[in-house]
């Protein structure tokens, strides 16, 4: 994933890169000019002009590197949420239920902002690096006793460095696990709001079991891997100390030229003390970011292996849908416990209406969501006019459908629709289901959504109608309604969705309404019983 950025970033990445090693080696230069100044007789004008110059040059690229720093940052942070939200778009529905909520949530957030939080300071690791070999070379050109000195103690840091961080790194990888829990439970603190306020013992033990442990299991494990890298980022500046004073007092004592070589020592010393904490300083958090980058890549890895390569052909119409031996299982691994739907046969033509009835969890809406093809069958076949549906074909076949899910989703705005009157249709649906006053269509956005969720379920019929697909399946969509509505639902809209020839899977409980359909498909424990014919009432 960090590859995918610095190729989407590549030039900006360049740019930044080109500015900061541009700059650090202006410092570096800066200094030798400096101690040069210093131990000098007198100096020159090329001395003096090569000076000015340099630190014109240090402070524009400073500028540069800076101002493209911050559009890395901006620039890298759309390119990764926008690369593991195309992930989520394609994947299948499966997939999608079986990584939860949760960890996708997590990764485009927390997840993404600690990537970018490291991918953005590489530059300035450039710059800090070459800034450190540099005052290295410089050192090794006014003594290479010191020099060898310096390559011990940085060897001495890096060997604790490694101890620190292979200790960490266990740290921050439970703190990061705990962490896609946690965006679970700050989802519940909304979700269940009502839940949590109506019973006091519930919202007790939310809090301190499950949200409470969650947030201290992430700050402990958090605060011990930070605090390893600290305990090894301080060991790395008492090395530095140390070296000063190995220089200053052991090594310096029998050096010919004395007096340039420890003024020259005294400024990289100083010129390379920032460099090298932010080098320290980094590790910790390119580890962060390290752990946050697998966790993306895992949930890349489980979107990838459910994303099928989509042919793009839509289909508009059909004549037959047939399910041949559908089969689709459940696995729960908590309770070691399987759910089998089918294997079902069945066919849908078009200017039918079926009911599809059963207890709960029976298996309707797994059907419904197996014939929708939003679920590949584990094993059987769709057909439409006698073509097999394959992976290819699913996302061209699901655009014969429109659905109300009980679980619906109701978007600010209409997107792709079939209906160039878009806005008087609408409307006048609006006004069929009675919400005209409490609600208007324009340029395809409804005015609000701040409904109850009765009105808010006829509002999705709304745009299922308008979206003017072929089949439409309506999930237990009736049982939000008031009695008068449910009337207007069965006895007025799906007769008229029906003499418009399109085909509606209706899942309901509402049995006085059934004799209106053309069938009764019921489901028992995952197995479909045979069709009924509904006796007129
Ligand atoms: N996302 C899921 N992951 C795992 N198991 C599931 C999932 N959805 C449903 N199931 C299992 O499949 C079975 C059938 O569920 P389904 O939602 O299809 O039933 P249903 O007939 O629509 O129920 P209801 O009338 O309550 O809506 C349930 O027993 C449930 O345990």
């Amino acid at each position: 994933m960090l590859s995918y950025l610095i190729r989407q970033s590549r030039l900006l990445l360049i740019a930044a890169s080109i500015a900061s090693v541009v700059s650090a080696i202006c410092g570096v230069l800066m200094i030798s000019r400096i101690n040069t100044a210093l131990t000098a007789d007198n100096h020159t004008p090329v001395l003096m002009w090569s000076f000015f110059g340099l630190i014109v040059l240090l402070m524009l690229g400073r500028i540069l590197s800076s101002a493209l720093f911050e559009r890395l940052a901006q620039h890298s942070m759309a390119e990764l949420r926008r690369y593991i939200s195309g992930k989520i778009l394609t994947a299948e529905l499966r997939q999608l239920e079986l990584i939860g909520s949760a960890r996708l949530h997590s990764a485009l957030s927390e997840h993404c902002a600690s990537v970018v939080q490291f991918f953005v300071t590489l530059p300035s690791l450039l710059n800090h690096s070459v800034v450190v070999v540099g005052c290295m070379i410089y050192m090794l050109l006014l003594s290479w006793k010191i020099f060898l000195a310096a390559i011990v103690m940085i060897g001495l840091g890096s060997l604790g460095h490694f101890i620190a961080q292979s200790k960490a790194t266990a740290f921050l990888r439970r703190s990061s696990m705990e962490q896609d829990r946690l965006f679970g439970y700050f989802r519940a603190l909304t979700d269940g709001a009502k839940e949590l306020r109506l019973n006091e013992s519930k919202r007790r033990v939310f809090r301190d079991d499950l949200l409470g442990k969650s947030i201290e299991t992430v700050r402990k494990n958090r605060t011990a891997g930070a605090s390893l890298f600290m305990i090894s980022s301080r060991w790395g500046n008492f090395l530095i100390y140390a070296f000063i004073g190995l220089v200053l007092f052991v090594l310096s004592e029998n050096i010919s030229n004395r007096e340039q070589v420890m003024t020259g020592f005294a400024l990289v010393f100083f010129f390379m003390m920032g460099p090298l904490e932010g080098l320290l300083g980094a590790i910790p958090r390119a580890k962060v970011s390290g752990v946050a980058a697998d966790r993306i890549d895992d949930i890349i890895r489980e979107l990838e292996a459910a994303a099928v390569p989509v042919q793009g052909i839509r289909r508009e119409s059909f004549t037959s849908i047939r399910l041949k031996n559908v089969l689709h299982r459940y696995y729960h691994e908590q309770s070691n416990e399987l759910f089998q739907l089918g294997p079902v046969n069945l066919e849908f033509r078009p200017g039918t209406v079926t009911f599809l009835v059963g207890g709960n969890g029976s298996g309707k809406t797994t059907l419904a969501k197996l014939v929708t093809g939003l679920y590949a069958p584990e094993s059987g076949a769709i057909f439409v006019d006698d073509t097999p549906i394959d992976d290819a074909d699913r996302d061209g076949y699901r655009q014969l459908f429109s659905a109300v899910f009980s679980d619906f989703h109701l978007f600010e705005r209409l997107m792709e629709v079939g209906c160039p009157e878009l806005d008087e249709t609408g409307n006048a649906l609006i006004s069929k289901l009675q919400l005209q006053h409490k609600v208007t269509m324009r340029h395809g956005a409804f005015s609000t959504q701040s409904l109850s969720q009765g009105q808010r379920k006829r509002l999705a019929l709304v745009v299922a109608h308008l979206e003017d697909r072929p089949f439409l399946v309506f999930d237990e969509w009736a049982a939000d309604q008031d009695p008068t509505f449910k009337d207007v639902f069965y006895r007025e809209l799906l007769p008229e969705l029906k003499s418009a020839g399109k085909t509606v899977l209706v899942i309901s409980h509402d049995d006085r309404y059934f004799h209106l359909g053309d069938r009764i498909l019921k489901l028992e424990h995952g197995r479909l019983l045979a069709a009924e014919v509904p006796e007129p009432s």
